[in-house]
Formats: structure tokens, sequence, C-alpha cells
């Protein structure tokens, strides 16, 4: 399903003023593409990939899955925790696990909290490792993969749900070069053969190429590319 972000305002309270991060900001990810999201720093990127994943409700505005408005001004926390579980995959510059499980019993754990039935939860899972590359680090615990293995066993475990958005934070920051490349195809590829309307902010235009669409982001505002 396509990602549409409408007329996304966002605006923090700064002191005695506010400061408004993101504004009026609107974009169509078309479902199975990746469009990229640069800018310089403080340009609001994180700020408006918050709004998108239903961190933070925006100020004004909306964004939608298809048909459906996901997160508005009034959308509860509650409601916004449960599409995000649902219908979102995440992925962040330093990923989180738990450092006694191994990668594939992450990915379980993930689908697992997600609801997911047991039965088909371990093949989908290690399907996933095969995919991004390291299904024979399956019984490795995240101390023992290199921080590449780590970034791909995170973009595993934002998909294992299946979700309609998958949205990437800086994938590439902690990579050289050619393994930053790399995973941008990575998840081009997937964003492709799963659907997901894919959503990755970075700083380095350099890695960009296999990207179906840029935008560029300046002083909270969008400029196309
Ligand atoms: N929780 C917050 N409260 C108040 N202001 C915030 C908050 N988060 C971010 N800001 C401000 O909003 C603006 C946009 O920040 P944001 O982190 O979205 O930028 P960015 O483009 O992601 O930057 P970077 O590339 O450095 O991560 C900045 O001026 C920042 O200081």
């Amino acid at each position: 399903m396509d990602l549409h972000l409408e007329h996304v305002t966002l605006v923090y309270p700064d002191g005695e003023s506010t400061l408004t991060a993101v504004d009026d900001v609107s974009l169509t990810v078309p479902a199975g593409t990746t469009t990229a999201l640069l800018g310089p720093s403080g340009a609001g990127k994180s700020s408006l990939l918050a709004v998108a994943a239903g961190l933070t409700a925006p100020s004004r505005g909306q964004v939608r899955i298809g048909e459906s408005v996901v997160f508005e001004p009034t959308t509860s926390v509650a409601d916004a925790t449960r599409v995000r579980r649902d219908r979102i995959g995440m992925v962040f510059q330093a990923p989180q696990f738990l450092g006694s499980l191994t990668a594939l019993e992450q990915l379980e754990l993930h689908a697992h909290l997600r609801g997911e039935k047991p039965a088909s939860l371990r093949d989908r899972s290690l399907e996933l490792l095969d995919a991004v590359g390291v299904v024979d680090h399956a019984a490795k615990r995240p101390a023992q993969l290199s921080g590449g293995q780590r970034q791909r066993v995170a973009i595993a475990r934002a998909l294992v749900g299946e979700p309609d958005v998958l949205l990437v934070d800086e994938p590439t920051s902690a990579l050289d070069h050619e393994r930053g490349v790399q995973v941008v195809e990575l998840i081009t590829g997937l964003a492709r053969s799963t659907g997901a309307a894919t959503v990755l902010v970075s700083h380095d235009s350099s890695t960009l190429a296999s990207v179906d669409a840029t935008v560029q982001m300046v002083n909270a505002r969008l400029d196309s590319a």
C-alpha cells in the first residue's frame, strides 16, 4: 500500500516560543518503492520519520497508509502504537538487540510480540535472514556479529511482520562506502519484493543509486531533488 504524508507539520515547544521542525510536508511513497530523504543536520528528517512512524503526532496534517488515515493530531498513543506494531517496520541507526538472543531469536521474538502464530515463524525468520545474506550467522548473538551483519539482522527483523511501510534511519552511517551501497541495494530490493513503501533517511547521497526517488529536506520543508 502507498504511504501518504499530507501537509504534515510538527511544531515543538521551545521555551517561550515554538520551533517548527516539519513545515507542511506532503509526500507519497508508492508501495514497493524506496524514497531517500536527504538534507543537512537539523533539517527535520528524523522529525518527519517520527511522524511517519506514529512516534510523534503531527501538529497538523495526516499520515495515510493506502486509504486509511493512521496518524493525525487527535490519534491516541494506543492507536498509534497498534498501527506501528501491525503495519510499520523500523530500522534505526544503531539497532538495539537483546544481547542474550541469537540473530534468529531476535526475529522470532519481534514477530511473537506482534502476535504472530509460532508455527511459521522460524521458517519465515530464516527466509528473511537468508534474504539479507546472514543466514549462516543465525545462531550468533549480536556481539558476535559485525556492524554490517547487525544492520542486516535489523533489516530482516523490521520486515518479519510483513509491514506495509518500512522506515529506515541512516542505515549506512556506520559502514564503509561499498557496504553502504550494498545495504541500500538490499533495502530497495526487499521493498520491491515485499511491496513495502520505504523511506530511507541518509546523509550520504553517494550510496543511493538504487533508490526510486530522492527528496531533499531543508529548513523543515521539502524540495524535490
Ligand atoms: N524533541 C524535540 N524537542 C524540541 N526540538 C526538537 C526535538 N527534536 C528535534 N528538535 C529540533 O527540530 C529540528 C529538526 O531536528 P531533526 O532531528 O528532525 O533534524 P534532522 O534533519 O534529522 O537532523 P540530523 O541529520 O542531525 O539527525 C532541529 O532544530 C532540532 O533541534
